[in-house]
């Protein structure tokens, strides 16, 4: 290069990087000292810069959860974990920001969240989230849930009748490629899933769903007449006064049941699964519990008593909210902005738009309430007479943006667990406590790397028949949760679409 022209543009460039330099230089003084967030303890390093949550949560792959239980050890309840975001780790400080009447705190956009469909979940303006949610809040009643009472109970039947049939066969054992890569979705689904198949046979399925689920809503939207009898969703969503016109339409409802699906199954499945692994790995536990079974229900039944029996049951339900608790499935922060209020917490002062969460995880691993924390122990919701760990209980969130589907994961848990510990006998498998462990926060909580869990989704609970362990060829890969969805009749076939969390029975038999 010509001389002349180096020396014109070492100038431009020079300036160009004084100008970053002053420009970053300018910025981490503002965040570490005249931040309205600086008096607010935590690392520096995670206050100066996004790239330290990132290390965490990108580089190492869901670990930042892990790292804010440590700052909070070290710092207290409250702590700065980047340059706009407030930890708070104190269950009397979680209605204030969660549910503080009305829907005041927005929900802001969840990091590293891979999946961003039009649907209510993503949703961050109130009003709109607010139409949206009231468009489905009926099917979801616990009223709603309870007419579905005999729908649910067939499906439990059918699945535990299949359980017993595959006992016998062996089925391969998938896994969706989507588990490795999670942000492949985001590509592929600007692809018709019919030529992803192609290429990729494990595809079927979902081919299979996307053409059943897009004939369902093609058929709700023929018409604009009320729908008379069942109702399914896309009826509901069709002929609500709330949901805006311009929701109305195929794509909206297609976002609106892949979220459901993504909400529903691994959520209420790894619950399903984590408790299976526990009972299985306890023998007391599952003895006391069979003995609770037998006082509403005969052994070897195919009846199942009412829901309503099963909720009054205080060691299955303690059993179901330990299944729930140490799952971990919603395990990180849920980040609430209070647009127009400042929040202040124990002094500290948090300015309107302050981004603040709290974490299940931790709420729910404090050896304060929940002694031995990791240990699977039902009892101390028998035990919890005052409603003092209830109130640390928040699986479901709380407020205008909780869970919409909490009536439908307990109407799903209860008869599942009853029917599948009174029916049958059933062994762990090359199981440890290691592959239902919590290893990394993905806002679902992941399984460690290399175990059943895989570095994914979910866990594979492996069962296998006491004394015969020489064929463990896995028969089952899917637990009840996603056929249940299908009440709603928005899924269909999910068992081979999604990268699930795997029942697998090697045999078992009748108890
Ligand atoms: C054990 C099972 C489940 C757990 C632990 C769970 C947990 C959660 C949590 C923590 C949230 C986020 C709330 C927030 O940001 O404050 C959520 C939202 C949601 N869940 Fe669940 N969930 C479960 C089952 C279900 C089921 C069965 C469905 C049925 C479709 C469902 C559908 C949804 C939907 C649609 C939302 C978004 C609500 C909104 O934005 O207004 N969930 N769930």
């Amino acid at each position: 290069m010509d001389l002349s022209v180096i020396v014109q543009i070492v100038p431009t460039i020079a300036f160009f990087i004084a100008s970053v330099l002053i420009y970053l230089t300018s910025q981490a003084i503002y965040r570490l000292h005249f931040s309205p967030l600086s008096s607010i303890p935590g690392p520096k390093l995670a206050a100066l810069t996004y790239w330290y949550e990132f290390y965490y949560d990108g580089y190492q792959g869901g670990k930042y959860t892990f790292k804010i239980k440590e700052f909070h050890e070290k710092h207290g309840p409250i702590v700065r974990i980047n340059p706009h975001h407030v930890h708070i780790n104190d269950i009397n400080f979680y209605d204030t920001i969660y549910a503080p009447g009305g829907a005041k705190h927005l929900r802001n956009k969840i990091r590293w969240l891979a999946i961003d469909l039009d649907a209510m979940f993503n949703t961050y303006d109130a009003a709109l989230h607010r139409k949206r949610r009231a468009a489905v809040a009926s099917p979801f009643s616990k009223q709603a849930i309870r007419a579905l009472e005999p729908a649910i109970f067939e499906i439990i039947n059918d699945s535990m009748g299949r359980l017993q049939k595959l006992a016998n066969h062996v089925a391969p054992n998938l896994h969706a490629w989507g588990r490795m890569f999670p942000w492949v979705f985001k590509f592929i689904e600007k692809i018709p899933m019919s030529v992803l198949a192609v290429f990729d046979k494990r595809l079927l399925g979902a081919d299979k769903f996307d053409k059943e689920i897009g004939a369902q809503i093609k058929e709700v939207l023929k018409t604009d007449e009320p729908h008379i009898g069942i109702k399914n969703v896309f009826h509901e969503m069709r002929d609500s006064k709330h949901l805006p016109t311009e929701d109305k339409c195929f794509s909206y409802y297609k976002s609106e049941a892949a979220s459901f699906v993504a909400a529903g199954t691994e959520t209420t499945a790894s619950a399903l699964t984590t408790l299976t692994y526990f009972v299985l790995a306890n023998p007391d536990i599952l003895h006391t519990l069979r003995e609770e079974l037998k006082t509403v229900m005969p052994i070897n039944s195919t009846e199942l008593p009412p829901t309503s029996t099963l909720e009054n049951l205080p060691y299955l339900t303690g059993v179901i909210q330990e299944g729930i608790r140490l799952s971990f499935s919603v395990p990180g922060r849920l980040p609430r902005t209070a647009p127009d209020e400042e929040l202040v917490y124990k002094g500290y002062r948090l300015p309107p738009g302050t981004v603040i969460s709290q974490s299940s995880y931790l709420l729910h691993t404090d050896e304060k309430v929940f002694p031995e924390a990791f240990k699977f122990k039902p009892e101390r919701w028998v035990n919890d007479t005052d409603f003092h760990i209830r109130r640390h209980f928040v699986a479901f969130s709380r407020g205008a943006r909780g869970c919409i589907g909490i009536n439908l994961a307990y109407a799903e848990l209860y008869p599942a667990v009853a029917a599948l510990f009174s029916r049958f006998e059933l062994k762990l498998y090359k199981t440890s406590g290691r592959d239902v462990e919590f290893a990394s926060d993905r806002f679902i909580g992941h399984k460690p790397e290399g175990s059943q869990g895989g570095y994914g989704h979910g866990a594979d609970v492996l069962i296998d028949r006491e004394h015969e362990a020489q064929s463990h060829e896995p028969l089952m890969r899917h637990t009840l949760a996603p056929e249940l969805l299908a009440l709603f009749k928005i899924v269909n076939n999910v068992l081979d679409l999604t990268p699930l969390p795997q029942l697998q029975i090697i045999h078992s038999r009748k108890y």
